[in-house]
């Protein structure tokens, strides 16, 4: 497969609400949305780096930036015979995942586009319908949580994630507990706010029966991670932390965590996921996927490698309406059950861009390779 062009697209999406966190608030996502053409096929991809450098240490501009100088021309100037082939093309660069991931992503969608199969099938998914988990940010009061979590267990979401943080976690958990019972499959992630000087407060909380605890510690810890699992009932699972096989390896064999969150930018694209998948599923490490707050497109892949078989806990997989009222593609991510999103059967990842909502919310565009119907000016 010769890439012939590549095309990127910066866009600015309003969610429907704000989306807080240990580290930040959002109003607003901004997403680049790749395109691969070859052999008459599109592969498209959307980026998962946020505005700014909290979450990890990249963000949407340095994404354009990695890509422009460094990662595009490789793909333009390389024959690729598999996806898999691109992670070693890519190799050389250090860390930038996210960037990585956007352009390795739109190349297995274009792969199996080309190939006419699912991007779920090329990947070696099994699954044809994944539960999906719902992810919801710090509230502005306990009752307004209680009303958020209530909405979402009503629609029927297989898996409850809460954020906390100092001063928002045993109280917003004891009270989803007291109001919704044990039986909801309730989790909380930290976003790394705590230190092994909070390890009373978060022994407090085993008591509430979570299923795992997700990156208490330090973004960039396995060890503390480790004394703390020693003393915690409550699995923890690890996002953060977990940028490639590597890390996931080293983290196991400590006991830093027993379940890891796979997000396909964190790790660097499909090919590291599917790794990540396979190793855990060898050392019985249950994994879920993990979200960005995806538009559309984010979305489909996550769903595509979520049908792998070890992919067994729900994911932040929503359908599209949790986070937008209007989606990049069509047809819109939809639960076909409460809780429950087919495996798209079609070529790729089954979904197709709204060009309309793509263009209402452009910011910038460029094309690199063959002319562009893009009519920017061409990169050399
Ligand atoms: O996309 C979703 O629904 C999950 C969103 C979510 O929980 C997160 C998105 C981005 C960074 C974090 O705030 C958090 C996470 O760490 O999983
Ligand atoms: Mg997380």
């Amino acid at each position: 497969m010769k890439i012939e062009r590549v095309e990127l697209q910066e866009i600015l999406m309003p969610l429907k609400s704000p989306f807080v966190t240990s580290f930040g608030r959002q109003e607003k996502k901004v997403i680049t949305i790749v395109r691969l053409h070859s052999e008459g096929k599109v592969g498209i991809a959307e980026s998962v780096a946020l505005a700014f450098p909290f979450y990890n240490e990249e963000t949407n501009g340095t994404l354009w930036n990695i890509m422009e100088e460094f990662l595009i021309p490789i793909l333009l100037e390389n024959e690729i015979s598999h996806p898999d082939d691109v992670s070693s093309l890519f190799s050389h660069i250090r860390r930038n995942n996210m960037a990585k991931a956007v352009l390795e992503s739109a190349v297995w969608d274009l792969y199996s586009r080309i190939n006419n199969q699912s991007l779920s099938r090329a990947l070696g998914g099994s699954y044809k319908e994944i539960d999906v988990g719902v992810s919801i940010g710090i509230e502005r009061s306990i009752e307004q949580l209680l009303t958020v979590v209530g909405h979402f267990i009503n629609e029927g979401y297989k898996k409850i994630k809460v954020k906390i943080k100092p001063g928002w976690d045993v109280e917003p958990i004891k009270a989803i507990r007291e109001k919704y019972g044990y039986d909801v499959p309730l989790m909380a992630d930290a976003n790394s706010a705590y230190t092994l000087q909070d390890i009373d407060l978060l022994k407090e909380l085993d008591q509430y029966k979570l299923i795992m605890i997700e990156q208490p510690l330090a973004h960039d810890d396995i060890i503390d991670h480790a004394k703390l699992q020693a003393q915690l009932s409550t699995s923890i699972c690890l996002d953060e932390s977990i940028h490639s096989l590597e890390d996931a390896r080293k983290a196991i064999e400590l006991g830093s965590c027993k379940i890891i969150n796979i997000k396909v930018g964190r790790v660097g694209g499909l090919t590291a996921a599917k790794q990540i998948h396979d190793y855990c599923a060898s050392k019985n490490i249950p994994v879920w996927c993990g979200g960005m707050l995806e538009a559309g497109v984010g979305r489909a892949h996550n769903i595509a490698i979520a049908s792998l078989h070890n992919f067994s806990i729900p994911g932040d997989t929503s359908a599209s309406n949790r986070y937008w009222n209007e989606d990049i593609v069509v047809p819109e991510v939809t639960t076909i059950r409460p809780g429950v999103i087919e495996v798209p059967k079609g070529d790729g990842i089954g979904f197709e861009l709204n060009e309309q909502v793509i263009r209402k919310y452009l910011t910038r565009e460029v094309s690199f390779g063959a002319k562009s119907k893009l009519g920017e000016e061409e990169a050399v």
